[in-house]
């Protein structure tokens, strides 16, 4: 009997490959990172086969430093960078354009458009989305209009087009030798393109976006054995599909109606178990897609996405050199009392949840000269943290639902300042699980369910064990003071784009 279970997590900044045992404990992984690439203001992008190399490596890599086979391995889960999307041609297997990454922003004017054509509220309705640059759908409709190389594919049958999972998993069971083009709705939600209710491709939808559904991935429950991998992992069984933040809501085992989790790595995520039943967001979430195990009701959720968060402390490392290591930003914002006045709204792709506002671009404010290294990494941290606050107000508004606790995972959950300020600025308990790669753990677990590794979602749930809790213990006035100067702040990053029209 394969005593493993194997999962992907095919990140914006990284990829891992996790190997778990019965008990949900990691017993192996090695990671890379990606390069990032930013042609022009406001465009980011990745290299395709880049991504699919380090997947390689990093799998070849936890092979080789575990002694583990392919055959020990049970199952093996997929999850994924949402949004981010790729075309390719079958025949070649070659990308035919860098993939165009959930960050970039240069479908800001299809967006407004589409939204002339068909109105904003038409889409909503049926995906359960805001029209906005960081869907996958405008993302496919720039790069047909922009390259002429994708035209003629599609032209000629041989375009194919996905998120990152179906890219991935195109690759795993062959590529251009009968590969398979499929993904799931927690990925194709995030599309634009999907009708949130029935969970499929609409023909509505891609009219609008002139969009051929030949070129579409099939949609797939997200735990189901889809196939056999080829190479690297001969004969392991692929058998679940999860975009990175609702795998994250797995692995927490938020399997109830109105538990939540949020994750802090690139950007954070908090998302809301909600049911059978999307729930139509008045306070500026998303409506979308959980999960969905073989022959069984789809579950749904409320998410608040914030763009940045870790990536503001890349920011600060690889663009401004304030620091050296992700690391060293805590240490330096321990060097002061506090945040000096000073506020960073991080609007680098404009604002998300729960503005949506594509004219916004990143600022600091408060600046004096008593401001000081100390003072922006403090901001820096807490900006993470304001906006938290924004999504978690937004849910409590749509759902209802009071949260007795937060559940957090993801790359900045090591940040011990960070999680305190967290759990104060909320007034909510901040719990950190014993295994806090929660993404990892969430498709390894889909994929253990739909090969009878682990029974039922009851057994899952039994494994989660806290590691850490802070509690909050500041004074509501100074919480709201400054949580005012911080809404004042955001308001400074308002009508940057529309005025100066500089990307
Ligand atoms: N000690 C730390 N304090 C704050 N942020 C950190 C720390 N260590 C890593 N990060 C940030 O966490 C992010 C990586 O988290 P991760 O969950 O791996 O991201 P992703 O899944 O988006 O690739 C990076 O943006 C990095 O800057
Ligand atoms: O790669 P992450 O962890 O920042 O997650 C990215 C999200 O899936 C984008 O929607």
């Amino acid at each position: 009997m394969p005593k493993y279970i194997a999962a992907i997590d095919q990140g914006t900044s990284s990829t891992r490959f996790m190997l778990f045992d019965h008990d949900g404990q990691i017993i192996a992984v090695d990671q890379k990172e990606h390069q990032q690439h930013y042609p022009q203001s406001g465009w980011v992008e990745h290299d395709p086969m880049e991504i699919w190399i380090r997947t390689q490596e990093v799998i070849f890599n936890t092979l080789q430093k575990s002694g583990i086979h392919p055959s020990d391995i049970a199952a093996l889960g997929i999850t994924n960078q949402r949004e981010t999307t790729v075309i390719w041609d079958k025949t070649t297997g070659q990308p035919l354009h860098p993939a165009i990454v959930w960050q970039d922003t240069r479908t800001d004017a299809i967006c407004h458009d589409l939204a002339r054509e068909s109105g904003q509220d038409r889409l909503r309705e049926k995906t359960g989305l805001p029209l906005a640059t960081y869907f996958s759908g405008p993302k496919i409709k720039w790069m047909v209009e922009n390259n002429p190389r994708i035209r003629d594919a599609i032209k000629n049958g041989l375009a194919l087009a996905g998120t990152i999972d179906s890219w991935l998993i195109w690759n795993l069971t062959g590529g251009k030798n009968g590969g398979l083009h499929i993904t799931d709705g927690s990925n194709a939600s995030r599309t634009l393109l999907m009708d949130l209710q029935k969970r499929q491709w609409d023909k509505e939808l891609l009219d609008l976006l002139k969009i051929p559904e030949s070129i579409l991935p099939e949609i797939r429950p997200s735990s189901q054995v889809y196939g056999e991998a080829r190479g690297i992992l001969e004969g392991v069984p692929i058998a679940s599909i999860l975009g990175d933040q609702q795998a994250a809501l797995f692995g927490q085992t938020c399997y109830k109606p109105g538990e939540a989790k949020n994750t802090y790595g690139t950007g954070c995520f908090m998302l809301m178990n909600t049911g059978q039943q999307p729930i139509a967001s008045r306070n500026g979430l998303l409506s979308t897609f959980g999960y969905q195990l073989e022959n069984q009701p789809a579950v749904y959720c409320l998410e608040g996405s914030i763009a940045i968060s870790g990536a503001l402390v890349q920011w600060l490392r690889d663009n401004l050199g304030i620091i050296q290591k992700s690391s060293e930003i805590e240490p330096l914002a321990r060097s002061v009392e506090d945040n000096g006045g000073c506020y960073i709204v991080p609007a680098f792709s404009g604002l998300f949840a729960p503005y949506w506002r594509s004219d916004a671009r990143g600022v600091i404010v408060g600046l004096t000269r008593f401001v000081n290294r100390g003072h922006i990494a403090r901001a820096a941290l807490e900006a993470t943290a304001y906006q938290t606050r924004e999504v978690l107000d937004a849910m409590r508004s749509d759902s209802g639902i009071d949260l007795q606790n937060l559940k957090v995972d993801g790359g900045m959950v090591v940040n011990d300042l960070l999680m305190q300020f967290q759990a104060d600025i909320l007034d909510v308990p901040v719990i950190r699980p014993r295994v806090s790669e929660t993404t990892s753990l969430g498709a390894a677990y889909a994929a253990g369910l739909a090969v009878g590794f682990w029974k039922s979602l009851d057994e899952l749930r039994s494994k989660w064990t806290p590691d850490r809790t802070w509690s909050p213990s500041m004074p509501t006035d100074r919480r709201d003071q400054l949580f005012r100067g911080w809404k004042k702040a955001i308001t400074r990053s308002f009508d940057w784009t529309t005025d100066h029209n500089d990307g």
